[in-house]
């Protein structure tokens, strides 16, 4: 009967073992539903779900032996991982719920609802990647880098660990725009964009772009010195990006100013001010001839 309902259903009893199962459950177990009859579903489950389901039904199991009525029993949807017959993973949700025992004789029996979560997920991470992308440059939006700077900046208040940020902007950007226009200006923020990641020294470092022809990096762990290091790396490559590939002139040269400013031991109090302090320097970086890095405190 329940080969012919259009969702993905099967039915265990209180050990576990499969009972039922139409073939569209049986394919999300990726084995066919003859074989998986008599076999117990948690073996199916990624871990955690396989210990969690099973003490679930333990709780259970125990609650309704010292009962005279079967305890009522309706769980999910929950999102599970399922280690399929041929070893690939695939999420899904499922519902359990404990069939009415009235109907189905004493053998308490469950019945499985499952929905294939693979399409979802996958649009999901597409839409949370394009969310936290800048478009042009492919680094790190603001909305990306504001939530990066909040994680680091918790974790370096817990570890008292330092946290250093580098705000660059690129000098007299508006002349090269002029000069050679909008769309080489956007390939110049696209070379700009790699620089930054070449730069960044580790896996937990991030360069975001934080808006028109201002970028920033975050050094988790890093201090002044580090910090510093860095920036002068990011002058370097700046300074000796060719834009021949454009069909520009060979003299053709950029130059980015650079502000620093480092957490270490509660001297901000907000990732905010460490942000305007950042651009303070920044400020002072630009004020004091461009091509230039300052180091805030
Ligand atoms: N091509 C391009 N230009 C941009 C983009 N975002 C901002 N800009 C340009 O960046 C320029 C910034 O100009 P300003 O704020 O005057 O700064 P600047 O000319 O770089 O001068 P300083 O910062 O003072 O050295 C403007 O011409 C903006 O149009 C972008 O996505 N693409």
């Amino acid at each position: 009967m329940i080969s012919a309902i259009s969702e993905a259903i099967f039915v265990i009893n209180s050990a576990g073992v499969i009972e039922m199962i139409n073939p569209l459950a049986a394919k999300l177990f990726g084995a066919h539903n003859e074989m998986l009859i008599g076999q117990t579903w948690t073996d199916y489950l990624q871990s955690p779900f396989k210990d969690e389901y099973q003490s679930l039904f333990d709780v259970w199991n125990k609650a309704n032996a010292s009962n005279k009525q079967t305890a009522p029993f309706n769980h999910g949807p929950k999102e599970i991982i399922i280690n399929r017959g041929d070893s690939t993973l695939l999420e899904a949700d499922l519902s359990l719920s404990c069939l009415p025992s009235m109907q189905m004789g004493s053998e308490p029996l469950f019945i499985g609802i499952m929905h294939n979560l693979t399409n979802h997920k996958a649009e999901y991470h597409k839409l949370r990647h394009l969310a936290h992308t800048d478009k042009l440059t492919g680094l790190a939006n603001r909305h990306a880098f504001d939530d990066a700077l909040q994680t680091n900046w918790n974790d370096s208040i817990n570890h008292d660990q330092p946290l250093c940020l580098i705000i660059i902007d690129v000098d007299y950007f508006k002349i090269f725009n002029d000069q050679f226009g909008h769309v080489n200006g956007d390939k110049c923020l696209q070379k700009i964009a790699k620089v930054l990641l070449d730069a960044l020294p580790s896996s937990n470092a991030m360069a975001a772009r934080y808006g028109g022809e201002e970028f920033v990096v975050i050094l988790p762990n890093s201090n002044p010195l580090t910090a510093e290091y860095i920036a002068q790396k990011i002058q370097r490559s700046i300074n000796q990006l060719t834009f021949t590939d454009l069909g520009l002139p060979a003299q053709t040269k950029i130059s980015v100013s650079q502000g620093i400013a480092c957490e270490r031991g509660g001297q901000y109090r907000t990732p905010t001010a460490l942000v305007c302090a950042a651009d303070t320097a920044l400020y002072r970086a630009k004020s004091s001839g461009r091509n230039r890095i300052n180091i805030s405190g």
